[in-house]
C-alpha cells in the first residue's frame, strides 16, 4: 500500500472558514442586504458613513475574500449590488480615512480581482470626492471628514492613522488610471507629519491640519496612530519611493530608542512625550498587535516575533485579547473584544515572513477562540466584555471582519489557489493589492 501523503493538518480548517464565512454571508443576505453591516443578534442592518443612508460596507469589503474563497455566484451578486446601487455623491458627510481604506480600498481590490471597470471608476469617483479634504488643507494633512457631494471639509484636528493611511489606495489609483495626484495627496499628508517630528524624531498622536500645530503631543503606537507607521512601508514596498523608506526608517529608530519597553522577557512600546522622551503611559492596544507582522516585514523579524509573543501570552491569560491592557501587569483596561484582526493579521504576515509553522498554530488558537466566544446564530458578533463567564456580547459584525478576519484565516489554513503567497501586499484593511491570481 503506498503510504498516503500526510494531510495538511490546516486543510479541514480552511474548508470551515469558508463554511462559516459563507454561513454569515447568508445571514447577511437574508437580514441586511445593501446595508453597511450586520446586525447578527436582532437579525437586521445598521448605518456605518451616513446615518439612514448606505455606502454597501459589507458587500464592499468582502468582495476580494469571496473571490479568494471562490464563492463565485456571491462575488457576481455583490458586484451587481454594486453597480446598481452605490452612489459615492450622497449629500452628507463621511470620515475621509474610514472611506479610504474601506471604500476605495475594497472597490479597488474589487476591480483587480474581477477586472470590472465600473469598480474602477467608482473607486475614482470616490476618491475625487475625497481629495478637496487634501487639496483644501494649508499644510496636506487632510481634514477628518468631506461632504461627498459639495466637497465641504471639516474636522480641523485630525490624529496621525487618519492623517497617514491612505497612500497604499491613492497610489495604486495613480498606478491604474495614470494621475497622480492621487499620490501626491497622500505623500504630502505623510510629509506633512514627517516633516513636525521632535529632534528626538517621535511624531505625536494629533494635528491641527490648518496651522500645523501638534494638538496631542503624546508620541505612541497605539491607535490613533498605528498605521502611519504602516504606510511609510507599505509606500516604499509598493511604489519605491526612498523618501518613505527614510521617514519610516527614520521614525523607526526612534521608536526603538525611546518607546521599546523590554521588560520580563517581553517587548511592549510604551507612551512618552514626543519632545523630552519623558514617560506618559503603559497601555497597549490589540491593534498594535499588526506591529509585529509590520517589523518582521520591514528587516525586524526578531523583534516582530518578540512582539508576537508578547500578544500570545495575553492570550494564555485572557480568552480574547482586551481593546486596551497595562502591558505591565496584562490587566485588562479597555473589557471589549469587537473582532479585531490584528493578532492574526500578524501571525499571517510572520508565517510568511518566518515560514515557522508556531504562526498557523497560534492562528488555530485564535481562531477556535473566535468561534467558542463569538459565533452566533447569524454568523460573528462582537464581545462587549471578555471578563465575564459568559462573556457579554454585543450586536455586529463588523466591516473589517469580512475583509480582514475570515481572509487572513483562510489564506493561512488554505493553500489558496487564487493567492501569490511569494509575492503580494494587503493594505490595513486586508484588501489585496498585490498578489491576486
Ligand atoms: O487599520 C484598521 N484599524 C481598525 C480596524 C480593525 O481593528 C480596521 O478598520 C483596520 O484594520
Ligand atoms: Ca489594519
Amino acid at each position: 500500500r503506498t503510504r498516503a501523503a500526510t494531510p495538511d493538518p490546516y486543510a479541514a480548517l480552511g474548508a470551515e472558514v469558508v463554511n462559516e464565512f459563507s454561513t454569515a454571508w447568508s445571514a447577511y443576505r437574508r437580514h441586511a442586504w445593501g446595508r453597511d453591516e450586520l446586525r447578527p443578534l436582532a437579525a437586521t442592518g445598521s448605518d456605518f458613513f451616513i446615518q439612514g443612508s448606505t455606502l454597501g460596507l459589507t458587500i464592499v469589503e468582502a468582495l476580494d475574500t469571496l473571490y479568494l474563497m471562490r464563492l463565485d455566484a456571491e462575488l457576481d451578486s455583490g458586484v451587481r449590488w454594486v453597480k446598481d446601487n452605490l452612489d459615492v455623491a450622497q449629500d452628507a458627510r463621511v470620515q475621509v480615512f474610514e472611506t479610504i481604506i474601506r471604500l476605495v480600498g475594497g472597490l479597488l481590490s474589487g476591480h483587480l480581482a474581477t477586472k470590472d471597470a465600473t469598480l474602477l471608476a467608482l473607486a475614482r469617483e470616490l476618491a475625487d470626492r475625497l481629495l478637496p479634504a487634501f487639496t483644501k488643507s494649508p499644510t496636506g494633512a487632510p481634514y477628518r471628514y468631506v461632504n461627498l457631494a459639495t466637497g465641504s471639509v471639516s474636522g480641523t484636528e485630525n490624529y496621525l492613522a487618519e492623517i497617514g493611511t491612505c497612500i497604499a489606495e491613492f497610489g495604486e489609483l495613480s498606478r491604474l488610471t495614470g494621475d497622480h495626484k492621487y499620490y501626491n495627496a497622500a505623500k504630502a499628508a505623510l510629509r506633512a507629519v514627517y516633516d513636525r517630528r521632535s529632534a528626538l524624531d517621535l511624531v505625536g498622536t494629533a494635528l491641527n491640519v490648518e496651522t500645523g500645530a501638534w494638538t496631542d503631543t503624546t508620541a505612541t503606537l497605539d491607535p490613533p496612530v498605528d498605521s502611519f507607521f504602516e504606510y511609510l512601508w507599505d509606500g516604499w514596498t509598493l511604489f519605491a519611493d526612498r523618501d518613505l523608506r527614510t521617514w519610516y526608517t527614520t521614525l523607526t529608530t526612534a521608536v526603538f530608542q525611546r518607546l521599546a519597553d523590554r521588560r520580563d522577557g517581553r517587548l511592549w512600546f510604551r507612551q512618552a512625550h514626543m519632545a523630552t522622551g519623558a514617560d506618559a503611559g503603559h497601555t497597549q492596544s490589540e491593534l498594535t498587535a499588526y506591529y509585529a507582522g509590520l517589523l518582521a516585514q520591514s528587516g525586524r523579524t526578531a523583534d516582530g516575533e518578540l512582539y508576537h509573543d508578547s500578544w500570545t501570552d495575553v492570550l494564555a491569560v485572557h480568552r480574547l485579547p482586551p481593546e486596551y491592557i497595562d502591558y505591565r501587569t496584562l490587566a485588562v483596561v479597555n473589557h471589549a473584544y469587537p473582532l479585531r484582526p490584528e493578532y492574526v493579521d500578524s501571525c499571517l504576515f510572520l508565517w510568511m515572513a518566518t515560514g515557522k509553522d508556531r504562526y498557523r498554530s497560534r492562528a488555530r488558537t485564535m481562531w477556535q477562540r473566535q468561534r467558542q466566544y463569538c459565533k452566533v446564530a447569524n454568523g460573528y458578533t462582537v464581545v462587549n466584555d471578555v471578563t465575564t463567564s459568559p462573556m457579554r456580547l454585543g450586536d455586529l459584525t463588523p466591516g473589517y471582519w469580512w475583509s480582514e478576519n475570515m481572509k487572513y484565516y483562510y489564506l493561512l489554513f488554505s493553500n489558496a489557489p487564487r493567492f501569490d503567497y511569494e509575492s503580494n501586499y494587503l493594505s490595513t484593511e486586508g484588501n489585496v493589492l498585490r498578489g491576486l491570481r
